[in-house]
């Protein structure tokens, strides 16, 4: 299937499954809307899985890996090595989401979609496009043909996981550098002053974020992205990361299967995804806000409502995988709690 059958083929939520999730949590013996967002969530998860049955046994969180050729500008405290370890620990099951994803009862998958180095081991899915890609300060960061490429591996990578039984997947990233290209792309996508956009990652010193922001200034200046493009935009400024997850985005919204989006990397593809499907808004279910400042304008830009405030700014899927335990209690009371007509108790009459 191309990229446009796939846009052309995502449907709408199923509002039929939606309204029969709303009224089993209304049916339950607790306030109404009790449990809030919460409630919110399972209903929008019912109109993906076009069933009022929720069922999230079967969890999982696919880390995009790649490197960012704009590495080489200072922009990151860390070199392009870490990645590479990162990614190895990640298929080993040592990384940092590795062990909150086993207290969540989550399989990691990370994929290599454009690590600049070979990654060794197994447990890692190799789909690598480039050895990372081009510094987007000297030329564009790949071509728009393989941001194509990146964006079809992170829908097969969503449909395999509908194949393997997944129920709800989280959106998780690893790739230093990859702030700076998710600030160049938020810049472009909201036409935002980069300023506002740019932060300081995994722990950037005030100066080196001065150069960031110039770094960012610049490639914009000269590649021009098309604000109007989200293709354009990911193959001048983006990262294959980033592709990849724009990529899952689209991919769960086409098969039915919940996405959770994790911090800053994971919501700018969110939004490219949106930009090139609007129907995939209302697939979007999101985690928690970033410490990152390009958060607060992608879930304005996104319309969504992270329910975790922790002030995280850690990726790999941390965030997406910390709102899975709550899904799960959530999912539990959904299924098995005690309706009114169960308990007796007579059911709240609709206000007049
Ligand atoms: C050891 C280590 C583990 C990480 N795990 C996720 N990130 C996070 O930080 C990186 C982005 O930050 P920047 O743009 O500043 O390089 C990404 O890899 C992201 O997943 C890490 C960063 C480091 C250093
Ligand atoms: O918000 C994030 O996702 C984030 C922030 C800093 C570093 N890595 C990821």
């Amino acid at each position: 299937m191309t990229l446009e059958q796939v846009l052309e083929r995502i449907p709408p939520l199923d509002a039929e499954a939606m309204a029969q999730a709303k009224q089993h949590w209304d049916a339950l013996a607790k306030p109404l809307h009790g449990l809030g967002d919460l409630e919110d969530i399972l209903i929008r998860i019912a109109g993906i899985c076009r069933t009022p049955r929720i069922d999230l046994r079967n969890k999982a969180v696919v880390v995009m890996c790649a490197d960012n050729g704009v590495v080489a500008e200072g922009i990151s405290q860390s070199g392009q090595d870490v990645t590479q370890i990162i990614t190895e620990n990640l298929g080993k099951g040592t990384s940092t989401v590795c062990h909150m994803a086993r207290a969540a009862g989550a399989d990691v998958i990370p994929v290599d979609i454009g690590v600049a180095s070979d990654i060794h081991g197994s447990g890692v899915v190799h789909r690598k496009i480039a050895r990372g890609t081009h510094n987007f300060a000297k030329q564009p960061a790949m071509s728009r043909d393989q941001a194509v490429q990146a964006i079809d591996v992170g829908i097969e990578t969503a449909l395999l996981c509908r194949q393997h039984g997944y129920d709800v997947v989280a959106t998780g990233e690893m790739g230093i550098g990859n702030t700076t290209s998710t600030a160049a792309v938020t810049a472009a996508l909201l036409h935002a002053p980069v300023e506002l956009v740019t932060g300081r990652g995994s722990g950037l010193t005030s100066e080196g974020l001065v150069r960031k922001i110039q770094v960012v200034t610049r490639a914009l200046e000269q590649w021009q992205p098309n604000q109007h493009d989200p293709i354009d935009i990911l193959s001048k400024v983006g990262g294959y990361d980033l592709c990849g997850l724009t990529g899952l985005f689209l991919g769960g919204a086409l098969c039915g299967l919940p996405m959770i989006i994790d911090g800053v990397i994971a919501s700018a593809a969110a939004l490219c995804a949106v930009r090139l499907c609007p129907t995939v808004r209302d697939y979007l279910i999101a985690s928690h806000h970033t410490a990152e400042p390009a958060g607060v304008l992608l879930e304005q830009a996104l319309d969504v409502k992270p329910i975790i405030d922790a002030h995280m700014a850690l990726g790999e899927g941390t965030g997406a995988v910390l709102l899975f335990g709550m899904l799960d209690a959530a999912a539990s009371l959904y299924t098995n709690g005690n309706t009114f007509d169960d308990s007796n108790i007579e059911a709240y009459q609709p206000l007049s």
